[in-house]
C-alpha cells in the first residue's frame, strides 16, 4: 500500500474502486481522483476524504493511474493526458472493449498497461475482477494490481484476449442478476404478493442460491435437479422458460455485449 492511486474519471465504478480501497485501509492521503464536474470532485473528497486533483497533477503525483472514464471519452482524454504522463507509472485501464494497445498508443515508450474488468458488487467486496497483462506489464505489474482488487472481492489473470468475454460475463454479469430479480418480483405480483414481500422472497432465495453456487462443489445441473420434483412445480415452471427460449436469449444476450465490446474496440481504433 505503499503507492498512490489516482483513478482519472471517477464516476460509479471509479468511486465503487475508490470506495473499496478506502474500506481495505488503503491510506487515503494515498487516493487521488479526478472528475470533469467540479461539484463531483467536491463530493467525492467529502465522502472519502481523498484529493480530488485535474487529471495531469494527478497523473504526475501517483504511481498508478487507473483509467475510469466511458470507452468513449478515452481518446479525448489520452490525447490530452497520455503525453504527460511521465515515465515508470503503471496505467491500469478498466475500461470496456478497449485494448491495452489503445492506451500504448498515447503514453511514452516502455509504459506499463494493465487491463482491469471488475464488477460493482465491488461495493459489497464481493466483485469479480479480471486482470490481464498488456505491453511491458510484468509480475510485478499484475501483483499490484491484484493488490488493489482483491479485497474488493475474488480476482482472476486471464490473458487480454479473453477480457470481451470476461465483459460481457462478469463485467455486466451483475445487471443480468438485477433484471431477472426484477421479472421475478413482478412475478411474485403477478401471483398476488405484496411488493416488498415478493422483493423480500426473491432477493433472499438469489442469495441462499448465489452461496450454495459457491460453497457445495454441486455442478448448477445437479443443484437444480435436486429442487426439481417430478410432476412437480419447478418443471411447470422450467417448461415455459424453456418454451420461450431463456437459455438462447442467455447466450446470444452475452454475445451481443462481448460484439459491443468488439465494436467500441474498432470505433477507438
Ligand atoms: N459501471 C460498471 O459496472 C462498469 C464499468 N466499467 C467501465 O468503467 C468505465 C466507466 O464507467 P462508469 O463508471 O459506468 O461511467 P461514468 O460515466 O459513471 O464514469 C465516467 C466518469 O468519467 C468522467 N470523465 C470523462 N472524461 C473525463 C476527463 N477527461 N477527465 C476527468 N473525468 C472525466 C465523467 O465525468 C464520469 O464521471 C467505462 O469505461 C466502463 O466500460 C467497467 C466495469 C464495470
Ligand atoms: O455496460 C458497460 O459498458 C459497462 C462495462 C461492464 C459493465 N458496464
Amino acid at each position: 500500500m505503499k503507492h498512490t492511486v489516482a483513478v482519472v474519471g471517477a464516476g460509479k465504478i471509479g468511486e465503487v474502486m475508490l470506495s473499496g480501497l478506502v474500506r481495505a485501509g488503503w491510506p487515503v492521503g494515498r487516493l487521488i481522483a479526478t472528475a470533469r464536474r467540479p461539484e463531483r470532485g467536491r463530493e467525492l473528497a467529502e465522502r472519502y476524504g481523498i484529493r480530488v486533483l485535474p487529471n495531469e497533477a494527478a497523473a504526475a503525483e501517483a504511481d498508478v493511474i487507473a483509467v475510469a472514464v466511458k470507452p468513449q471519452d478515452a481518446e479525448a482524454l489520452m490525447t490530452d493526458l497520455g503525453p504527460k504522463v511521465p515515465g515508470g507509472k503503471l496505467v491500469i485501464s478498466l475500461c470496456a472493449g478497449l485494448p491495452t494497445s489503445f492506451f500504448a498508443r498515447f503514453l511514452a515508450a516502455g509504459t506499463p498497461v494493465v487491463r482491469v474488468m471488475t464488477n460493482t458488487p465491488a461495493l459489497v467486496d464481493e466483485a469479480m475482477t479480471a486482470i490481464s497483462a498488456g505491453p511491458h506489464a510484468t509480475a510485478e505489474h499484475l501483483a499490484l494490481a491484484e493488490e488493489m482488487f482483491k479485497p474488493l472481492g475474488r480476482t482472476l489473470r486471464l490473458p487480454e484476449s479473453q477480457q470481451d468475454a470476461v465483459t460481457a460475463l462478469s463485467g455486466s454479469g451483475p445487471a443480468y442478476f438485477f433484471y431477472l430479480v426484477e421479472a421475478m418480483t413482478d412475478a411474485g405480483i403477478l401471483l398476488g404478493l405484496p411488493r416488498q414481500v415478493a422483493h423480500d422472497l426473491i432477493v433472499q432465495t438469489a442469495i441462499g442460491s448465489a452461496v450454495m453456487l459457491r460453497e457445495s462443489s454441486e455442478h448448477p445441473v445437479k443443484l437444480r435437479e435436486a429442487v426439481t420434483s417430478p410432476a412437480g412445480t419447478t418443471i411447470a415452471a422450467i417448461r415455459e422458460l424453456e418454451n420461450h427460449g431463456v437459455r438462447a436469449a442467455l447466450l446470444g444476450a452475452l454475445e451481443a455485449a462481448r460484439d459491443r465490446a468488439q465494436e467500441i474496440a474498432a470505433q477507438a481504433d
